[in-house]
């Protein structure tokens, strides 16, 4: 993302503050509750460490983060998706404010919605960001996310069951 200009940097910041949350709880004293997602879940939940209806004093804890990172990952899989069948006419500014509108739009403040929405106004074209991939061609980066679309959606789809089950979908 840094490689597509200083406009994407508070998205990339962001992603990067819950990555590092995430692996300080990794390399922190309780790091072996956090190996794995369910033992997260399971650690959390179990010591009354996650804030399940409003922010209080759990408010970074490691399931809310990955919630946040789990729902990017939705729009991720949308907007690769679109990238993998798009034609040389289709526009990347579409295709990510189709897959953000579909996915993590409903879940951000106005705010957010608008800056969002002006970050993908400059957007760099298709073929940049099939360089951006650094896989090779055209047709082996298409054959590429084909392999790895299945991949994304097997990781969405675990903690998207964990979650409902756990009633974590709507962390605050
Ligand atoms: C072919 C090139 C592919 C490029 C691949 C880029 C890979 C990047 C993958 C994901 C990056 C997006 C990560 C965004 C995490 C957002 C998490 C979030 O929703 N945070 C909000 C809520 O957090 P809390 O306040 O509750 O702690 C936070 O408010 C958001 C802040 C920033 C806005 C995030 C907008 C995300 C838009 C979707 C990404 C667009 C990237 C466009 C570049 C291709």
């Amino acid at each position: 993302m840094n490689s597509l200009g200083s406009v994407f940097a508070f998205i990339s910041k962001d992603a990067v503050n819950k990555i590092q949350i995430l692996e300080n709880f990794l390399t922190g004293e309780n790091g072996t509750h956090y190996l794995t997602v369910q033992s997260m879940v399971k650690y959390e939940l179990d010591n009354e460490l996650v804030d399940l209806t409003k922010r209080g004093s759990h408010p970074e804890s490691g399931c809310r983060t990955l919630l946040r990172l789990h729902r990017a990952l939705r729009w991720l899989q949308l907007f690769l998706e679109s990238l993998r069948t798009s034609t040389e006419d289709s526009k990347t500014s579409v295709m990510c404010s189709d897959a953000y509108n579909a996915s993590l739009a409903q879940h951000h403040p106005w705010l957010i919605r608008k800056a969002t929405g002006m970050a993908f106004c400059a957007l760099p074209g298709r073929d940049t960001f099939f360089e951006v991939l650094n896989a090779g061609s055209h047709q082996e980066v298409v054959t590429l996310l084909g392999e790895a679309l299945p991949l994304i959606s097997e990781v969405y789809q675990i903690t998207e069951d964990l979650y409902a089950k756990n009633n974590l979908l709507e962390l605050p």
